[in-house]
């Protein structure tokens, strides 16, 4: 039995913050918040030391999985490179006008949807300040490439400087508390254009007294510092947030919470996108709190000159820090003498040379860079559909570069999700040896993934998923030609099944990923004739 956290009769309803109290009564509930349990509430404590500036600890022990908190972005537009969307429903515009010939707003002439989403906020007010000074937007019409536009740099600052106006002491904290390495991006070059483009903008919309150079600057290079991609596929949803709680959450490359945006109800209003996060690993209390702002699949020197870019840091993680990546060599290649492993002599510096663990042959960083970027732009050109393409190119590198090499680990996944799923490699056409080398890279991939993208994390679930499909598959296969007995058989697919659903609970939990879930559920359970 457990009792009320106030009166200490029987209780049965949990708080469903932290999960760690119970209540008898919603007036025991509402009370023990007065006194004190919205302070010890949260499941993550703010803290700040130099390094970090603030960051995220666990306030208690987390389990796999927990919510640590759900938000609304505070200002949310196009990102700085986007292609056309529209700025009323932010939907992407290229597959309603290929030929990029666009319902333009009667008003402002930025391209929309159509007339519907003239009146949507946040884009009416813009619109009423563009119109006021005679602005139209000169985005071409009818050029025939998709492509980026520079001119959507205009739009998701000009709405974050509102902020000034409509709610200046938000504006004010923000501009106080969030790192934005302004100066660092202003020498380096990079906002040449923004000074160009963006500050007349501004000036002209807004004017030059309340919005100076100097203001308007930062307020860029807070957005590019501090934004969570918005991205939901399936809607053709694709822009930026600016996420108060979210981006407190500090880096590092193998982070111990995921997120997702979902659509909340309506069609129309921005304030339905939400951003949770959540643990992906059991996290002890006091523990930092860690997201990712790069791609955890691509390589130590792939992250670590993607956040010198874009957040301005040099990452010193453990997993950066060990040349081996926790002995997954997802960085390495192999030695041209000796066939040992090739790592970087210091992988946190960006300058260093490699060597080969064995025979200890040097080779220099130019090489090594030169390599990554030729394997690259090889798998770029591929038309990536096609798993005996893939097959090749994972046998053609297997001598130069790690088996799990990352960008190897790339092309199983990918093959992974092929076999079984796809024209011509559905279950049922499936040879006997196809499908265990489907299992085969599945054990492979979910052996990297433990140690750099553990747990709930969203491509190690899609894995376990496939791997459990097939096992399926193939315990059914053995148990017709009498390979194996029926109780085992039962028993193997018990568990796998288990999982399975496991799996696509975690999954689903991302709307936006129910329909395809729900797909794969039925297609297995077709495929394999349960
Ligand atoms: C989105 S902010 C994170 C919150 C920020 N610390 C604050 O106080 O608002 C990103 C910035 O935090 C710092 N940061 C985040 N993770 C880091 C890490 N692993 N190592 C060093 N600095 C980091 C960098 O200055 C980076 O530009």
């Amino acid at each position: 039995m457990t009792n009320c956290n106030v009166c200490n009769n029987e209780a049965k309803q949990k708080c469903s913050g932290c999960s760690q109290v119970f209540y008898c009564s919603k007036d025991c509930q509402v009370s023990d918040w007065k006194r004190g349990h919205k302070n010890s509430c949260k499941p993550y404590e703010v803290k700040r030391n130099d390094k970090l500036g603030r960051y995220m600890t666990a306030s208690r022990d987390l389990k796999a999985g927990e919510v640590l908190f759900r938000e609304f972005a505070v200002v949310h537009g196009p990102k700085m490179l986007s292609h056309p969307i529209c700025l009323g429903c932010h939907k992407t515009l290229i597959a309603k006008a290929p030929k990029m010939k666009f319902y333009r707003c009667s008003q402002c002439s930025w391209p929309l949807c159509s007339k519907a989403c003239e009146t949507l906020d946040p884009h009416i007010e813009e619109c009423k300040l563009m119109t006021s000074k005679n602005y139209k937007c000169a985005i071409k019409s009818n050029c025939t490439t998709i492509h980026s536009d520079a001119i959507y740099c205009l739009i998701f600052p000009l709405r974050f400087l509102l902020l000034k106006r409509n709610q200046p002491k938000i504006f004010e904290k923000i501009l106080l508390e969030l790192e934005s390495h302004v100066d660092t991006r202003i020498a380096s070059g990079s906002y040449e254009t923004l000074r160009l483009h963006l500050v007349p903008f501004v000036q002209k919309l807004l004017g030059e007294k309340d919005f100076p150079e100097r203001l308007v600057l930062p307020a860029a290079a807070i957005l590019d510092n501090n934004c969570f991609e918005i991205s939901m596929p399936l809607r053709g949803v694709e822009m930026g947030g600016l996420f108060l709680q979210s981006l407190i959450l500090c880096h590092d490359c193998v982070p111990n919470t995921k997120h997702y945006v979902n659509y909340l109800d309506s069609d129309i209003d921005i304030q339905h996108y939400q951003m949770t996060f959540q643990t992906t690993v059991p996290v002890r209390k006091g523990e930092q709190l860690t997201t990712t702002y790069t791609n955890t699949l691509k390589t130590t020197l792939e992250r670590r000159r993607h956040l010198k870019q874009t957040k301005i840091f040099e990452c010193d993680c453990k997993r950066c820090q060990d040349p081996s990546e926790f002995l997954t060599y997802g960085s390495s290649w192999n030695c041209q003498k000796c066939f040992g492993r090739v790592v970087a002599k210091n992988p946190l510096n960006n300058f260093s040379d490699w060597q080969c663990e064995n025979c200890k042959l040097h080779y220099s960083r130019e090489e090594i860079t030169s390599k990554l970027n030729c394997l690259q732009s090889q798998l770029n050109s591929f038309v990536r559909k096609n798993p005996n393409q893939l097959e090749e190119f994972l046998a053609e590198h297997s001598k130069c570069i790690h088996s799990d090499h990352l960008t190897m680990v790339e092309i199983k996944y990918m093959l992974c999700l092929m076999y079984g799923n796809v024209g011509g490699y559905h279950y049922k056409d499936l040879s006997e040896s196809l499908l265990h080398r489907k299992i085969e890279l599945c054990k492979n991939l979910i052996k990297v993934y433990n140690e750099i993208d553990p747990g709930e994390a969203n491509q190690r679930t899609n894995v376990m998923f496939e791997l459990n499909c097939a096992l399926i598959v193939d315990t059914k296969a053995k148990f017709n030609c009498n390979s194996i007995e029926r109780k085992k058989a039962v028993d193997i697919i018990d568990d796998c099944l288990k999982i399975i659903k496991t799996c696509y609970n975690i999954l689903i939990k991302e709307t936006e990923n129910k329909g395809i879930m729900d797909n794969r559920l039925e297609k297995i359970i077709n495929e394999s004739f349960l």
